[in-house]
């Protein structure tokens, strides 16, 4: 199955990571630099309907879906286009990402970013602070609850916001367990691929009162954001649709109106 596969690589690239630089090194770092403001979740809270726009060159469904990648050039007219929050992946070896392209989407804009990748160690959240993250991904698809409560402590010490993302009834009673502050569902099954653009409206009564209730995936045109405003989504997670239009600025407006 195609997500083990991706956390047995993740971890393998953790190992990797950690024989260069050591875990207590890694962490003394982090742990030295200015406490987040949690600034991401701030940025999803604050709106009628916020946007995560995704830079992202590949999937693992989609194979490449920009060749051209000028991630600097789509970074730029995320921000001028309004983006509240930035979602670039890291993860190589299906998504074609780096943390090279995130240090550099980092140093050329001011918006919240969310650092895209497959959290299967605590090394990970580290990683993410000294990149200048705002927030990381949690799966729970690939973490337990007792795991989970781990990481968000470890990121609630940092300032560090986490997504934690969810696709069932069992995971979201997980994430609501753990003490999730912002619960993503996605709409694509990682297991399959397939997308259902109907499971965040299906798993929207689960998510706590108080939480930032984000949809992903499967946006392909302004009527399914209305779909999801209308199932109750406070944040959309956009990537292949906006990855794919010339014109991010006028795309992203279209999924603002659709959403008002
Ligand atoms: O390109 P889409 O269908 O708009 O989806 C974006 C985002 O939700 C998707 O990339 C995603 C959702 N959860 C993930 C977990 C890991 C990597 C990627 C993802």
């Amino acid at each position: 199955m195609i997500l083990d596969e991706i956390a047995a690589h993740a971890r393998e690239r953790v190992a990797a990571a950690r024989a260069r630089v050591p875990l207590e090194e890694l962490r003394a770092r982090a742990e030295a630099l200015p406490r987040g403001d949690f600034r991401f979740e701030k940025a999803l809270a604050g709106r009628e309907a916020a946007f995560i726009c995704e830079i992202k060159k590949a999937s693992p469904s989609k194979g490449v879906i920009d060749p051209q990648f000028d991630y600097l050039g789509i970074a730029g007219q995320y921000e001028e286009a309004g983006a509240d929050c930035i979602s670039v992946l890291t993860e190589s070896k299906w998504f074609l990402g780096s943390d090279d392209i995130f240090r550099a989407v980092r140093l050329a804009v001011d918006v919240p970013l969310l650092r895209k990748d497959f959290t299967v160690d605590e090394y990970q959240l580290y990683e993410a602070k000294v990149l200048g993250a705002d927030a990381v991904l949690l799966l729970c698809g690939l973490l337990d609850t007792d795991t989970l409560r781990r990481y968000l402590a470890v990121c609630d010490a940092l300032g560090l916001s986490a997504l934690v993302e969810t696709h069932d009834e069992a995971e979201l009673r997980s994430a609501a367990a753990a003490g999730a502050r912002v619960i993503g569902v996605n709409n694509r099954n990682l297991k399959d691929f397939s997308v259902d653009l109907n499971n965040a409206a299906r798993l929207r009564a689960g998510v706590p009162a108080g939480a930032v209730f984000v949809a992903e995936s499967g946006v392909s045109c302004p009527a399914d954001a209305a779909a999801l405003r209308q199932a109750g989504a406070d944040a959309l997670l956009v990537g292949e649709y906006l990855m794919r239009s010339l014109d991010k600025e006028e795309a992203l407006r279209g999924l603002r109106e659709a959403v008002k």
